[in-house]
């Protein structure tokens, strides 16, 4: 048996960056990471990276069989990059194998060859989600249903594509495959898209990428997938219609990697819907072992695993300030085309939460810089609390919101008043001074 200071289960965002953080302070760390292709984790290998590579090259009109080929480049590039990065630490040893709890403080790692017991006071478990893959008859039986993982493996355009959700994954997939030429379907069992976010948003999106030639089937479930030849499968839908496509995607969530991974022989408990339950400093049920990233559920981003590697570090060497209590305003956007980008609050939402509200919409086209790029498309609204003139939230359906959608929570960070995005001086032409017509809210 090996002892340790730490065992870091997954070579994920939160679990590489925590490991390098421990090392630093002279720790020995045990990084255990089941798939040699995964080192660095899914955003590098397999989710955010690769997928935003094909979002960028699919608009550059660049083919997709190139497009395939330079994202395999930059994925081999980044894993070698991360894995080094680690294995050069004197202070980490990286066990490729996978883990096991024996108890709360031993860990049995089993790989090519491997089979060793290791023991630490601290343990954390960073194993990140996989794809959900429904119940749908005949779902298993075709090599033409793909996860977000396998459909870009592809080396050849599907013509036609069926996508079964319309979540993140679903409308990216749509927005990207479409881009290279593919015949995107989207087929979801909600009555509208993104049932979430701004009414008057998700209409530009869907009039935006119905109008680029993705196709929608609202109110339907996949009910049966069958093979019809080599190339081609038939899904039946719930609405009596069926479809023919050459791949079918299924996007429909992700769940915590809990699995075989021995949690019944440790006091760590699951919640409800299978995820690892922690407290606001991400410590487990199990007092010496804490849990990281998708695999404790709520919001799956990168950018989370990596703050949950902050709260951790926060609460061993500092006076655990930093917690999930104490996390706010959290960005995201969806890399569709133009890109959705979010924080805070709609105005429904405010509302139910009992803010009175203002309001600032602002369409693309009516900002110089979208005359310069020679993009028009898209729609920025935010929400002003009336009473304190403070931003409850952004929706920024356009060119670069990705980058601007950082300026507002810099403000909202700030606390500052929606007047100060509204009176900044900005330099010209460029997409955040929209900010000055933007905020001027009513
Ligand atoms: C298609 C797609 C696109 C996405 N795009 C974005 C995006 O643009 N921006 C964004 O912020 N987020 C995006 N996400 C979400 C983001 O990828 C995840 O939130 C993030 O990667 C989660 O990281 P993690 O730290 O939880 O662990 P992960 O990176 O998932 O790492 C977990 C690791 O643990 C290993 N492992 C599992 N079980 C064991 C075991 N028993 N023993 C040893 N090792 C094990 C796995 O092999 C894996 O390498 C996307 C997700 C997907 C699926
Ligand atoms: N840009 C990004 O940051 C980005 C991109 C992709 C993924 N992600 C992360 O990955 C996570 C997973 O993405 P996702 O799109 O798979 O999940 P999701 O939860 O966003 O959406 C899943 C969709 O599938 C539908 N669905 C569920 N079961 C179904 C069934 N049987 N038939 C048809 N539809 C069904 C749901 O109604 C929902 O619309 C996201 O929560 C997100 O955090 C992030």
């Amino acid at each position: 048996m090996q002892t340790f200071d730490a065992i870091i289960i997954g070579f994920g965002k939160a679990g590489k960056t925590l490991a390098g953080e421990l090392a630093d302070k002279d720790w020995k760390v045990a990084l255990v990471e089941k798939d040699p292709e995964m080192y660095g984790g899914t955003c590098i290998n397999i989710a955010c990276i690769p997928t935003k590579i094909l979002v960028h090259d699919g608009l550059n009109n660049i083919p997709y069989p190139d497009a395939i080929e330079r994202k395999n480049e930059v994925v081999e590039k980044l894993r070698a990059k991360n894995h080094k990065s680690l294995a050069d630490n004197e202070n980490v040893q990286i066990f490729t194998a996978a883990a096991k709890f024996l108890s709360d403080k031993e860990v049995k790692v089993t790989g090519d060859g491997l089979q060793e017991v290791l023991t630490a006071e601290h343990i954390f478990i960073n194993t990140g989600a996989t794809s959900n893959i429904p119940p749908i008859k005949g779902v298993n039986k075709s090599d033409k249903v793909y996860t977000s993982t396998t459909l870009i493996e592809l080396k050849k355009l599907p013509k036609k594509l069926a996508i079964v959700g319309a979540g993140y994954i679903g409308l990216e997939y749509a927005s990207m495959y479409n881009n290279f030429g593919a015949e995107v379907t989207v087929i979801t069992p909600e009555d509208e898209l993104l049932p979430h976010e701004d009414r008057e948003i998700v209409a530009e999106i869907q009039k935006e990428m119905e109008a680029q030639g993705v196709r929608f089937v609202f109110g339907s479930h996949a009910e049966e997938i069958t093979e019809q030849n080599s190339d081609s499968v038939t899904v039946t839908l719930s609405n009596g219609d069926s479809l023919t496509a050459n791949a079918v995607l299924l996007a429909t969530g992700r769940k915590p990697n809990v699995e075989g991974l021995g949690l019944e022989n440790t006091a760590v408990k699951l919640t409800d819907k299978g995820d690892i339950e922690v407290n606001e400093h991400l410590q487990t049920t199990a007092e010496n072992i804490w849990a990281m990233g998708d695999v404790k559920g709520g919001m799956q981003f990168t950018y989370i695993s990596l703050d949950d590697s902050r709260i951790v570090m926060d609460s061993l060497f500092s006076d655990g300030d930093r917690s999930l209590d104490s996390r706010k305003n959290i960005p995201y956007s969806v890399f569709i085309d133009p890109p959705l980008s979010r924080i805070g609050l709609t105005a429904k939402e405010a509302e139910e939460q009992g803010f009175d509200i203002m309001e600032g919409a602002l369409p693309i086209k009516a900002h110089p810089r979208a005359h310069v790029i020679n993009d028009l498309r898209g729609l920025f609204k935010v929400v002003v609390d009336q009473k304190t003139d403070r931003i409850l939230g952004a929706s920024l359906f356009g060119p670069e919101s990705p980058e601007l959608i950082n300026l507002v929570k810099l403000a909202m960070d700030l606390d500052a008043p929606s007047t100060f995005l509204r009176d900044q001086i900005y330099n010209h032409p460029v997409m955040s001074e929209a900010f000055n017509a933007l905020f001027d809210v009513k």
